[in-house]
């Protein structure tokens, strides 16, 4: 076999708390990061191309500037890859960087090459990604520690349909300094996400403020946890099974908007 179909899943952030900032004006994060059982697909191979197609296609680079050639290109290889869009972009999901992720696993197999810096270097959540599990994200997003032990999550992910991004949301923060994470409490998960934050929240509202409108419809439908995910705009609900969350991606329906019920995991 040289070609690998891969999936390059969503990227959650359960939690996101920005303690601090380094002199070259990163931040350093305390997160943990879960992964959706909607994203996109991959077909990769060694030669040469890119093609996008898929309902998000549209806007989508499909030149250099697309992660996924900066991921071959980071592992020292031409690539013919095939790329099917199912999440928006610039959207706090880590669109991009779970495809670049995803490229670099497909490679590291067909090559037996190792990935330089966990693919650090394509952007801050590119080596969560590529640990494709759920883990803490902390420093700027090159340290992953896995977690394990977390039940599966009914979701519901909710994105309006406008582009955030990422850098303009960190400026906007108040506060740098952020208290981190309380430990993990496995035995009241939801109750402990509940006292946890996403510190990109607030200034993401300023930029966006139909954020505010989204979290308001989510907590509407009967979530148990109506949260954001990384710098936005896409926020998440969680319920109590997949039927409700099947439900509210039913209820949660408006023109430009993008939902999908999903497992969390
Ligand atoms: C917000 C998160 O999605 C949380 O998972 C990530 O931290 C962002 O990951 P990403 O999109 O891969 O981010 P990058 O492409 O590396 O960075 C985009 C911009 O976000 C800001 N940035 C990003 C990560 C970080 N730890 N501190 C930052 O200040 C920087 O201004 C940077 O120029
Ligand atoms: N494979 C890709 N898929 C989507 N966008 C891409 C890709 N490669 C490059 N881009 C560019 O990167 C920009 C950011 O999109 P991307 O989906 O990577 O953000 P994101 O990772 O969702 O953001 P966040 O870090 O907040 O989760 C887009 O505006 C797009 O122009």
């Amino acid at each position: 076999m040289t070609e690998r179909r891969v999936f390059a899943p969503a990227k959650v952030n359960l939690t996101l708390h920005v303690t601090g900032q380094r002199a070259d004006g990163y931040h350093l994060l305390d997160s943990l990061v879960v992964f959706a059982d909607v994203g996109d697909w991959l077909d990769v191979s060694l030669g040469h191309g890119l093609t996008v197609s898929g309902p998000m296609a549209a806007g989508v680079p499909t030149d250099g500037r697309n992660l996924v050639l900066k991921a071959a290109a980071l592992m020292g290889v031409e690539a013919r890859i095939a790329l099917e869009k199912h999440l928006p972009a610039a959207a706090g999901i880590g669109g991009g960087s779970s495809d670049a992720a995803a490229v670099l696993r497909a490679l590291r197999d067909l090559t037996g090459g190792e990935v330089p810096g966990a693919g650090l270097s394509l952007g801050a959540d590119v080596p969560v990604c590529l640990a494709g599990r759920a883990a803490y994200m902390r420093g700027i997003g090159e340290v992953v520690e896995p977690v394990d032990g977390l039940p599966d999550l009914a979701a519901v992910l909710v994105n309006p349909g406008v582009e955030v991004p990422t850098g303009a949301v960190f400026k906007g923060l108040a506060r740098k300094d952020n208290p981190a994470m309380t430990p993990l409490d496995r035995s009241d998960l939801i109750g402990w996400l509940r006292a946890q934050r996403n510190d990109l929240e607030g200034p993401a509202r300023e930029v966006q403020p139909v954020i505010s409108d989204v979290l308001e419809a989510i907590e509407a439908t009967g979530s148990v946890l109506a949260r954001m995910s990384g710098s936005g705009a896409t926020c998440f609900g969680i319920y109590e099974d997949r039927a409700q969350a099947e439900a509210a991606a039913q209820a949660l329906g408006r023109p430009g908007w993008w939902v999908r019920a999903a497992t969390l995991r």
